[in-house]
């Protein structure tokens, strides 16, 4: 047994946390799979390689529009592949290293194994190789062990074989012919970039629209837009999977009846589940959501005094920017236990990076209306500023939703060319507190680049006085 001042278990964001500050620490960190986490190795990072790769491939068969003919001659996987892999499993590694060897980490021993809570204040790590066992206990805890994709119960399924998302950016080959059933962010992002490498993508979903927790009028501009790109089947209920000679077989069930796909590769994309059930945490005091996540206060202090938790375990917002926030929060509070921080979730934004991007921040106007609160819309359409000329968009859009008497903004919304990057002027203006009127003519908007859009659709909000 060897008794710690901190453990940490889980190298994604909760692997930022021990720094410099805690030199004068003895600090432990458990990994049970790849140093660094979801986002690094299997998440944001590699999608967004891929992503931007897909979009290059793409552009050809948008190109005529501006009269520059090109061709797509060729897609060749495994160097699409490896560049990207051969960039991120070094950081990987390196991360790994400098924990295990470089003189600042003295304090610091990393641990790969599984961690699991066999009393309270007691954390047993089953090593990755064997069955070998170290017995940590530490006056702090700090769980940040993510989350997983959830693996639905299909009959057929474990039998045919099917990829997720942190196996399918590491495939040999590319399939001829790929179905993701799931249609939130990780559908959306793949589909993108499978059907954009030459794959034909079936998206299965079970709802009526693809990214169905947007605002309703961007979901549905997304779902119109990926239908013209590649099969998207929603209303369907994915009831049981064959292998057969020709590939496997997707049995599904919809509206209109029963309905069959045959596919080469299968990705599973429902969600994710947190790890809590992994670290057994019934051995200590800390409470769980009933849907795993660990429960925490606004310190990120769970139930049980001295344990932590951050990231997709705890969190609603299985985001990477998020957890870094709360492992920021989480950070202060350890080394000023006098002077706590609250971690702030007000203005949460996220983005899907797929064709075409998709931000969002804020109250969608389905939840404005739920909860009753007054507002009004200001709108603009690519097609209507200078940039969106210049790249001939027609699909994309800004809805910014905002307090009729105060101007204050509450939500915005936005589908189209680097949606991500455009919104981030809203985001800013909602965390500080400005004004639709304030925030639109108080400062220079570079013309014409694409912030027009914001600026517009503010300027198109019928306020009050
Ligand atoms: C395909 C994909 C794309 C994504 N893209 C984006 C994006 O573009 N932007 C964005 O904001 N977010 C994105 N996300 C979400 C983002 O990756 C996560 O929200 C973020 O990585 C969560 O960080 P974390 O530190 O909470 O957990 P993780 O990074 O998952 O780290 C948890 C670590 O704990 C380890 N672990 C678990 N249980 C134990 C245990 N008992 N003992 C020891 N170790 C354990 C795990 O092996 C893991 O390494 C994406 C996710 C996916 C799957
Ligand atoms: N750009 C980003 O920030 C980014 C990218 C990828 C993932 N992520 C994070 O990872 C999380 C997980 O992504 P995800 O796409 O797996 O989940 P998701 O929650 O975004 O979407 C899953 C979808 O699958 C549907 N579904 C559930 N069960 C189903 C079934 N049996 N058959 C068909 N459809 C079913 C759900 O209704 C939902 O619409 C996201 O919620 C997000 O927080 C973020």
């Amino acid at each position: 047994m060897t008794h710690f001042d901190l453990v940490v278990v889980g190298t994604g964001s909760g692997n930022t946390i021990v720094t410099k500050q805690f030199a004068d620490w003895k600090v432990a960190i458990v990994e049970r799979g790849t140093f660094g986490g979801t986002c690094l190795n299997v998440g944001c990072i590699p999608t967004k390689m891929f992503v931007h790769t897909a979009d290059l491939a793409a552009v050809p068969s948008a190109s005529s529009r501006f009269g520059v003919d090109e061709q797509l001659t060729g897609v060749h996987w495994p160097e699409i592949r490896d560049r990207i892999f051969h960039r991120i499993d070094p950081i990987s590694a390196s991360g790994a290293e400098y924990r295990l060897h470089h003189a600042n980490n003295v304090n610091v021993t990393l641990y790969h194994g599984t961690g699991r809570f066999t009393a309270d204040g007691e954390l047993t790590v089953t090593s990755a190789e064997g069955g070998q066992t170290e017995v940590l206990t530490a006056n702090k805890f700090v769980l940040a062990a993510g989350s997983r994709p959830i693996v639905p119960f299909i009959p057929g399924l474990e039998e045919v074989g099917f990829h997720t998302s942190e196996t399918i950016m590491r495939m040999e080959q590319l399939p001829r012919r790929l179905g993701i059933i799931g249609s939130g962010f990780v559908a959306a992002e793949l589909a993108h970039v499978f059907s954009s490498l030459g794959v034909e993508v079936t998206v299965i979903g079970r709802s009526d629209l693809m990214l169905r927790h947007q605002d309703r009028e961007i979901a549905v501009r997304y779902t119109e837009i990926a239908q013209e790109r590649y099969n998207v089947r929603l209303d369907h209920d994915t009831v049981r999977v064959k292998g057969r000679d020709d590939g496997i077989a997707l049995e599904m069930l919809s509206p209109q009846g029963p309905d069959e796909l045959v596919v080469d590769e299968l990705l599973v994309a429902v969600g994710r589940t947190p790890n809590s059930d992994v670290l057994n945490l019934g051995a200590t005091g800390v409470e769980l959501e009933e849907d795993g996540r660990v429960i925490v206060d606004e310190f990120q202090e769970t139930a049980a005094e001295g344990i932590y938790a951050l990231g997709d375990l705890c969190s609603p917002y299985q985001l990477k920017h998020v957890a870094n926030h709360e492992a920021r929060v989480v950070q202060h509070n350890l080394l000023h236990p006098e002077n706590r921080i609250k971690s702030d979730h007000r203005y949460v934004p996220h983005a899907v990076f797929g064709s075409p991007q998709v931000a969002s921040v804020g109250l969608t106007e389905e939840e404005a209306i739920e909860q009753g609160v007054r507002y009004v819309v200001g709108r603009e359409a690519y097609a209507d500023i200078a940039y969106g000329w210049a790249m001939e968009d027609t699909t994309g859009f800004a809805k910014i939703l905002a307090d009729p008497d105060t101007g204050l903004l509450l939500g915005c919304h936005v589908i189209g060319p680097q949606a991500a990057t455009v919104i981030q002027p809203v985001i800013q203006a909602m965390s500080f507190g400005l004004d639709a009127h304030r925030m639109a003519r108080g400062q220079y908007w570079i013309h014409p680049a694409m912030p027009e859009l914001i600026e517009n659709a503010l300027l198109n909000l019928k306020l009050k006085g």
